[in-house]
Formats: C-alpha cells, structure tokens, sequence
C-alpha cells in the first residue's frame, strides 16, 4: 500500500532527486537465478522522507543499494538528480556516492574499538581526513544529535539509541541531499525510536531526500512520514509516485 500526504505550501521546493526506472535486480546464487527487485519505477523528492516496508526478503535492502549506487542494477536506470548512475565510471560513481549520498546500513555499524568521534569522521579517511569545516560540522552535529558529551566514548560503550545516532552523524557528515536507511528504529525501545524519527523528520525539513527500509511501524506509520510504499517480491506493490 502507497500513502501519501500532502503537505500545503511544500510542492514549490519539491523536485525529484532520486529516481529509478524499470530497476531490476537478479543475484545468480550458486546455479539459481534470483529475482530480487523486478522492474521498479520510483521517484523521491526532495524533502521528502518514504518508508519502504514490506515482508522480509521482499527486496528493501537490495533496492536502497541500488538506488545509493551500490548494487548495480541488471537491468534498469537510476538517477541522481537527473544523472544516471549506472553508467558511470567506478570512480565517478563512487564520488557522486561520497557526496550526495548518506547511507546507515544495519551491517556498517559503528567500528566498536574506536571513538564516536573517530568513526564519525571515518567516511572522510579516504578521502585525505578532515578539514577544520568538516571537523567543525562534525562537532556541530554531535551536539544536534545530543552525543556531544559521548565524542570521546568508544563505539562500545555507548546504547543502542546511541550508535543509531551516531551511525547517522557519520552518513551526514559529508552534508549529503540523500540518506538512505536500513531498519533504523530496530533494536530501540519507544522512546528512542521516537527520537530517530523526529530526526529524521528535521532532516527531511532540511530538504533531503530521506528513504527507510522499514519492518517497524512506529517509523512507517507516523504521521510525519510522508510516504509508505511496500515491496512484495520485489515488486511494488502500488504505484509508488501517484
Ligand atoms: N548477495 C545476494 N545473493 C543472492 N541472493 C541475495 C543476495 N542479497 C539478497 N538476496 C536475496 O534477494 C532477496 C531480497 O533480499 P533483500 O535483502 O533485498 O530483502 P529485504 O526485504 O531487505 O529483507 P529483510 O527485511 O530480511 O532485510 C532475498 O530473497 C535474498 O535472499
């Protein structure tokens, strides 16, 4: 089932910012051949956060990865404001990733050995480390998210409400337009979980496209999202952008 709100006076700042078209996904595993995405079309708007829920193994993970450029697509396109991506050299695809895109996938959790801080300004490593802007915006955001006094803390000792901020600290630091996000209320309990969806309702405010590979409904039910769109062997399962 799709929903969607409407949101008065919001349709001039609206513009597509992610798109696929007819994106398909199909691991070969072993002699099988596995359909996991098939053919879906999707637009995201700017400023606008979208749940994406539906049974495990529907396809979630694999269609943000491929809308993040990082599952590349059997068949298909996806665009980044207006770009297709999949036709891109590695590199390019790779710096278009670094910065538009944020991603807190469930398996790139926070390095537990190492500070908040230290993995907040990791996804800057490759990249020849931090300015003294990047640090500042790092530090800034630290605050926002109300872990400030947890910088210095390894990633092993902070809860579980914690590291999620924190793993989202780390994909804004690149002050990416896009986040993508796998399962980010799972795992907290009701207050914590609360506090991550009005995160990310702030963060969509901000103009970002947001989108939530989501099994909870306290993060696809709340009022502030803006669109629910489900997956069913990798299909939608209404149209996504009515
Ligand atoms: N690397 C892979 N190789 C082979 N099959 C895969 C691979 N990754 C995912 N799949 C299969 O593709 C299908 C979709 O998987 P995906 O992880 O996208 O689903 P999901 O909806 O995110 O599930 P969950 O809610 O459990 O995370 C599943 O049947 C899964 O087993």
């Amino acid at each position: 089932m799709a929903r969607e709100r409407h949101r008065p006076g919001r349709e001039a700042a609206v513009s597509a910012l992610l798109e696929t078209v007819d994106v398909t996904k199909r691991y070969l595993d072993g002699e099988r051949r596995h359909l996991a995405v098939d053919r879906v079309s999707i637009t995201i708007d700017a400023g606008s956060l979208v749940a994406l829920r539906g049974p495990s193994g529907s396809g979630k993970t694999t269609l943000l990865g491929l809308l993040g450029g990082m599952i590349a697509p059997t068949s298909g396109d996806v665009r980044v404001e207006g770009e297709s991506i999949v036709h891109l050299r590695d590199r390019h695809r790779t710096e278009l990733r670094r910065t538009k895109i944020g991603f807190v996938f469930q398996e790139l959790a926070l390095v537990p050995d190492m500070t908040l801080d230290e993995n907040v300004l990791l996804p800057l490593v490759p990249t020849g480390g931090a300015t003294r802007d990047e640090r500042a915006r790092a530090t800034s955001l630290l605050e926002r998210f109300g872990l400030a006094s947890k910088a210095k803390a390894r990633a092993s000792k902070l809860s579980g409400g914690e590291r999620q901020r924190g793993a989202i600290v780390r994909a804004l630091v690149r002050d990416p337009r896009v986040l993508l996000l796998d399962e980010p209320t799972a795992h907290l309990d009701a207050a914590n979980a609360t506090e991550v969806v009005a995160l990310l309702a702030a963060l969509r405010d901000e103009g970002r496209a947001i989108v939530c590979a989501t099994h909870d409904p306290r993060l696809a039910d709340d009022p502030r999202v803006d669109r629910a769109i489900a997956m069913a062997d990798g299909r939608l399962v209404t149209p996504p952008n009515g």
